[in-house]
């Protein structure tokens, strides 16, 4: 048996055909949208995911802002953009790129944002309003991971699906997401606390891997036929690595791969709250 892919990059590009027409008609009543992004320090990573954004904007038809700001930066300097951006009308969404330098405080920086202009759906407030079933942006990689399911076909309704990590912009808040009443999956959340991860592994429909733990799911853990999402990434001395051994593809019946799987759909996913969020102003 050989998984049938899930193609991250191919469905992004669906995604950014269908923004298009809904950005142009934004331009056209006089409320563009706007991406801002703020990038701390010069790590190669960060840059080109970066990089990345401000050319799905361009792809898309919108306006982007980039704010970088040296590695050394103080938090006060830091706030001071953040402030220009919340009053910054051109600006109607903006991410602060994570990972910030050590000496910077993150999380009164985040809360700083505008709620508002919380493209990636990480914002306390937003957080809050998707535990309270409100409309918010939602975070963008659980978002992608459950876009790509549905665009393939894969059944959630019912299913069980072992989640693999507790970080806050996967693993917690995918859980969230999956069992809403829309979804209405049966979510368990496994960490490093977990007595047996191949036994919670062999019972699940869906596996999203999100441990950062370089081929930690391995094809004895895979139930034949089940979804695995290859959402972590480490950078090892070969190059990157997923969470999802190669050879799971031989025993799963959909496999994302890593690259080219979860981290283009995020940026579909990016785009795709920015572009609601102008909707929404719109009234
Ligand atoms: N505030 C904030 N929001 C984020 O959404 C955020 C962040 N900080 N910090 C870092 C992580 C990581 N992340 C990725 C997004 C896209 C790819 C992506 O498109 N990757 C390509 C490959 C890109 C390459 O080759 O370097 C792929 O998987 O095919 C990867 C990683 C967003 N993050």
């Amino acid at each position: 048996m050989s998984a049938t892919i899930l193609d991250g990059k191919a469905t992004k590009d669906a995604i950014f055909e269908e923004l298009r027409p809904r950005v142009a008609k934004l331009v056209e009543q006089g409320r563009a949208p706007g991406l801002a992004t703020v990038l701390v320090g010069d790590d190669p990573g960060s840059q080109s995911y970066v990089r990345a954004k401000h050319n799905d904007c361009a792809k898309v038809g919108i306006k982007s802002i980039r704010k970088d700001l040296p590695a050394d930066v103080s938090q006060a300097d830091v706030e001071a953009v953040i402030d220009e951006l919340n009053a910054d009308p051109e600006c109607t969404g903006y991410i602060v790129q994570l990972p910030l330098p050590k000496h910077l405080d993150a999380g009164p920086l985040l809360e700083r944002m505008a709620p508002a202009k919380d493209a990636d759906g990480l914002h306390p407030i937003s957080l809050g309003r998707l535990v309270l079933g409100e409309e918010a942006p939602l975070p963008c990689t659980p978002r992608g991971i459950i876009e790509l399911l549905r665009r393939h076909d894969v059944e959630l309704n019912g299913a069980r699906v072992a989640v693999v990590g507790r970080g806050i912009t996967v693993g917690r808040p995918i859980g969230l997401l999956l069992t809403r009443r829309s979804e209405n999956s049966t979510v368990t959340l496994c960490h490093t606390g977990t007595k047996d991860l191949a036994s919670e592994i062999s019972r699940a429909d869906v596996v999203v891997a999100a441990a950062g733990v370089p081929k930690l799911i391995t094809p004895d853990m895979v139930k034949p036929g089940a979804a695995v999402l290859d959402v972590g990434v480490t950078r090892t001395d070969d190059g990157l690595a997923g969470d999802v051994h190669p050879d799971v593809a031989e025993v799963a019946g959909f496999l994302s791969p890593n690259p080219g799987g979860v981290g283009p759909m995020t940026r579909a996913m990016l785009l795709t709250n920015v572009v609601e969020a102008a909707e929404r102003n719109l009234g």
